[in-house]
């Protein structure tokens, strides 16, 4: 992470949940705009060490922070551009002209026990498709935790859908390794659904059943979210535009759920990992109904909204939905030379 460039620009957009910078070049409409300068950024990590004083705080950021420039609408791309070229050494720049305009009383060098690296792999995607467990998982992995020998993992769920991300990350780091989860396309659109669902009932917003979401007027709603995301061959079309299939390595979701070390450990060879994920490192929690983990002596499970119920879905609709998404399946088959277990 460039700390020069976060201490000198004036204002970030933040929001706890999510890591990293946001490379799809926009800002979620979700987020609710929260300017804080360099001196919150401080307290922030100051608080982080003293609460959690066995993560690393540059963990912490990237993995709790989302952090995206905020500045009005015209601005906005302009800082953004600035930002992925300082950052991401898209363009070389004159770093020493960003040190003439620092007027803030903050240090620009990293704070003590962080260190300034971009991420050596991204888990880009799919949304709802188990990315949380994998890079928790991942995490286990000494290489991968603290210390000056990790690697550095960001986790962006919605990457995998943006048109704009391959050719940001590209730009970033041309050699860098994509770690994409997938499961069951027609899981992943109701698994989409259940969490939509229950945001919105947090928020005390109106709900719809999913059948009314899924078909307008007989026709499957193409306009509908959850299934575009879930046209794995298109997005797949848009990364192998900009990546090398071998760059890509997927993680099968569903065999995740069932099994989780099988696939930890081909992402292990995939990063060029010592093994050093073992069976001791997982139980199966019957109360949650999925695997959780065990690591440096403690024994987690997932969040709560990682492995909620799902809605029982209309046969006829899902049906479906299941027969439109065959096809894409094919084709997503055909493009990663693989195939899934998709029903
Ligand atoms: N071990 C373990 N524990 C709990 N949940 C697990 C696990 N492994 C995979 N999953 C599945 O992960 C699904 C959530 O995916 P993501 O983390 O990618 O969601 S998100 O896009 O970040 O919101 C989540 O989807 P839902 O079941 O629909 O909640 C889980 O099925």
């Amino acid at each position: 992470m460039n700390w020069q460039l976060l201490y000198n620009l004036p204002y970030f957009h933040f929001r706890r949940g999510n890591p990293n910078f946001d490379l799809r070049g926009r800002q979620d409409k979700a987020l609710r705009p929260c300017s804080v300068g360099p001196a919150a950024i401080s307290r922030y990590l100051r608080h982080q060490r003293a609460a959690r004083p066995n993560v690393s705080p540059t963990k912490t950021l990237l993995y709790q922070l989302e952090v995206t420039l905020w500045s009005p609408r015209l601005e906005r791309e302009e800082r953004e551009r600035r930002f992925l070229q300082e950052d991401f050494g898209i363009d070389p720049v004159d770093l020493d002209s960003i040190q003439a305009t620092n007027t803030s009383d903050v240090s620009t060098s990293p704070p003590p026990g962080t260190s300034k690296r971009a991420p050596q792999s991204i888990i880009i995607g799919v949304r709802k498709g188990g990315t949380r467990a994998l890079l928790e998982m991942l995490d286990i992995h000494p290489e991968v935790a603290a210390a000056a020998t990790e690697i550095t993992i960001e986790k962006t769920p919605g990457y995998f859908t943006s048109p704009l991300a391959p050719e940001r990350i590209c730009a970033m780091n041309s050699s860098i390794k994509l770690l994409l989860i997938l499961r069951d396309p027609t899981e992943r659109v109701i698994s989409d659904y259940t969490q939509v669902y229950f945001n919105r009932l947090e928020n005390h917003k109106p709900v719809q059943a999913i059948e009314n979401l899924l078909v307008r007027n007989g026709v499957l709603n193409m306009r509908y979210k959850a299934i575009q995301r879930s046209l794995y061959d298109v997005h797949m079309r848009n990364w192998l535009r900009h990546f090398p299939l071998e760059q890509i390595h997927i993680v099968d979701g569903d065999a995740l759920i069932r099994d989780p070390l099988p696939e930890l450990q081909k992402v292990e060879n995939f990063l060029n990992l010592q093994p050093r994920i073992a069976p001791s490192n997982f139980y199966f929690n019957q109360t949650k109904g999925f695997y959780c983990i065990r690591s440096d002596g403690r024994e987690r499970c997932l969040h709560e909204s990682k492995g909620r119920p799902h809605p029982v879905v209309n046969n006829s609709v899902l049906h479906q939905l299941r027969a439109f998404l065959r096809e894409h399946n094919r084709t997503f088959f055909r493009l990663v030379r693989r195939t899934f277990n998709w029903q």
